[in-house]
């Protein structure tokens, strides 16, 4: 009788030696396109004294050459800082003839120095020169970064030098003297980055979002999901089904012809029915990670001439919106992207809510409703003079307009606006309203601490990351979301199957794992990478 470690192990092996074919197959691909490639081009292994490359030869000889493809261009280069003055520019050139570029762009200043190898991961103070007629383009540092311990894994060249159009677009002239090397596409260095295995796809949106973060939240989240912290939550729960398909697999393969041990389809349920809980866990997250990383959407919305138009104006410390006394000023949705309190916010100023007979307003009106019914968080503006009630007793309270009861739900913030225009502001104090705050848009009175309160109320809405008893956000990306709902419906289909029909349950296991696979890219994702990849700016 085989023990379940035992037949855990049998068929892990499997998957190695599986693994290990198609490297052999790939390598051996691999060195009859070289072979080809020499046949074809044989101008390109004609090479300078010295000059030699690891890679296809550049062919400055002299002599007119082949040209090249650009699959057989593996060289790129690009400027990878932003274009325009300023004291440092970074051009990246990454590929097997990158130490070529080394060779003859670079003159390292101490002349005992010059002719020797770059040292890895070393600054260098050099003069960057042309390849062809040795002229002097810039005065700078310069650092090898050895294959495979560079960003991209191949061998890359940085070359430091002064940030200005002539000297930028001299160099990028210079290497194209290269016939070996040509200018990066969008993206192309993270690219070669995740083919080497550097970065995963999650770690890739993570850098992504990192270039793109506009508040320390949304910059905290990138950089966790760069330095890889999806990545390894994503593997766990992938490993997890392989090594429980592997424990199914081992049934279907020694039940015939050994006694299996007893067991072992029910160890892999129990296995499966914990992974399908971190699953049902990621995904009850409120999208708080997906809210986080794209903004949350809020929608200010009230009646006319409440003073919404004033707050958008108050939040984005600017005239963004035209602020008139007629009401219904505002006839469309007005959106800007700030930051509150750390946290990304897209804030939608909408038309005054109101029963009207003018056909653009009406328009107007059903986009508010529509956008309130949409947004994450809803704030309503009233205006006091308008809102306060005197109830039979005497007694003083808050009414809202009718039209507006319906957008209302327990979690609406309220602004209790035009303070200064109650006659008496102490009138207000005992009225209980949950979630509001009483300002004066016009004076200043009350602003600081409306803006105090609602960012902390978002922060704890959202702000996961500064809560260290919650659990982060896995999920940052719709695209996580849809493959984890797959994977979680493979799972359960796993767990409804008999174990008689073992075979059916190792199938359904199959896909769970393919679906985890494709957050990470391990597997087929092609679709994904050229979108992913076409965001990204050159250089990067
Ligand atoms: N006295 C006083 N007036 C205010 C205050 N806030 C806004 N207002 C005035 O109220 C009027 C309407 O302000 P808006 O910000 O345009 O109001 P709105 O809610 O956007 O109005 P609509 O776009 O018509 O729906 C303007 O004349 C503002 O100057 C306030 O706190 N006190
Ligand atoms: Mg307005």
């Amino acid at each position: 009788m085989l023990p379940g470690n035992a037949l855990l192990e049998a068929s892990l092996r499997r998957f190695v030696v599986s693994r290990s074919f198609v490297t052999s197959c790939r390598q051996t691909a691999l060195n009859g396109y070289r072979k080809i490639s020499q046949i074809l081009h044989p101008l390109q292994s004609y090479s300078k004294k010295g000059h030699s490359t690891n890679g296809l030869q550049a062919t400055n000889t002299g002599f007119s050459s082949l040209a090249l493809s650009d699959a057989q261009r593996r060289t790129i280069y690009a400027l990878s800082t932003p274009p325009g003055k300023a004291g440092v520019a970074v051009v990246r050139i990454s590929g097997p003839d990158a130490q070529d570029v080394w060779r003859r762009m670079v003159r390292l200043y101490n002349t005992n120095d010059r002719g020797r190898e770059p040292r890895p991961w070393k600054m260098e103070r050099c003069k960057v020169v042309h390849p062809e007629s040795g002229e002097t383009l810039d005065d700078g540092l310069a650092v090898f970064f050895k294959a495979p311990r560079s960003f991209t894994t191949e061998d890359v060249i940085e070359l430091h030098v002064h940030s200005g159009r002539a000297v930028i677009s001299s160099i990028l002239s210079a290497l194209s003297c290269f016939s070996a090397c040509r200018p990066a596409e969008p993206g192309e260095f993270t690219r070669r980055a995740f083919e080497g295995g550097r970065l995963d796809l999650t770690q890739v949106e993570g850098l992504k979002d990192l270039i793109d973060a506009e508040t320390e939240t949304q910059r905290r989240l990138a950089l966790d999901a760069a330095g890889g912290v999806s990545r390894a939550r994503f593997e766990d729960l992938r490993e997890g089904i392989i090594k429980s398909l592997a424990m199914v697999e081992a049934i279907i393969d020694f039940s015939e012809t050994e006694d299996v041990e007893e067991g072992v389809f029910e160890e892999a349920r129990a296995r499966v029915i914990q992974l399908r809980s971190t699953i049902q866990r990621y995904l009850s997250d409120s999208r708080r990670g997906e809210i986080l990383r794209s903004g949350i959407r809020l929608a200010i919305f009230g009646p006319p001439n409440a003073g919404k138009s004033s707050l958008l104006n108050f939040l984005a410390q600017r005239e963004a919106a035209i602020v008139t006394s007629v009401p219904g000023t505002t006839r469309d949705i007005l959106e800007l992207s700030l930051d509150i309190g750390g946290l990304p916010v897209i804030v939608a100023d909408t038309a005054g809510l109101r029963d009207t007979e003018d056909l653009v307003e009406s328009i107007g009106v059903e986009r508010a409703r529509k956008m309130v019914l949409g947004a994450d968080v809803a704030l309503c503006v009233l205006s006091l003079p308008e809102a306060l009630h005197r109830k039979d007793g005497g007694e003083r309270c808050l009414k809202v307009p009718p039209m507006l009861e319906p957008l209302i739900t327990p979690s609406t913030f309220f602004l209790l606006n035009k303070i200064d225009l109650v006659p008496s502001p102490t009138d207000v104090n005992g009225i209980e309203f949950n979630r509001s705050w009483t300002v004066s848009l016009s004076t200043g009175f009350g602003t600081k601490n409306f803006l105090d309160g609602f960012a902390r109320a978002l922060r704890e809405r959202y702000d996961i990351l500064q809560d260290t008893q919650s659990e982060q956000p896995v999920i940052t990306h719709a695209r996580h979301r849809v493959h984890l709902e797959s994977a979680l419906r493979f799972l359960e289909a796993f767990l409804s199957t008999a174990p008689e029909d073992v075979v059916l349950g190792a199938e359904e296991l199959r896909y769970a794992a393919r679906a985890v696979g494709r957050i990470s890219g391990a597997i087929d994702v092609e679709d994904v990478l050229d979108s992913l990849f076409r965001e990204f700016c050159i250089g990067k």
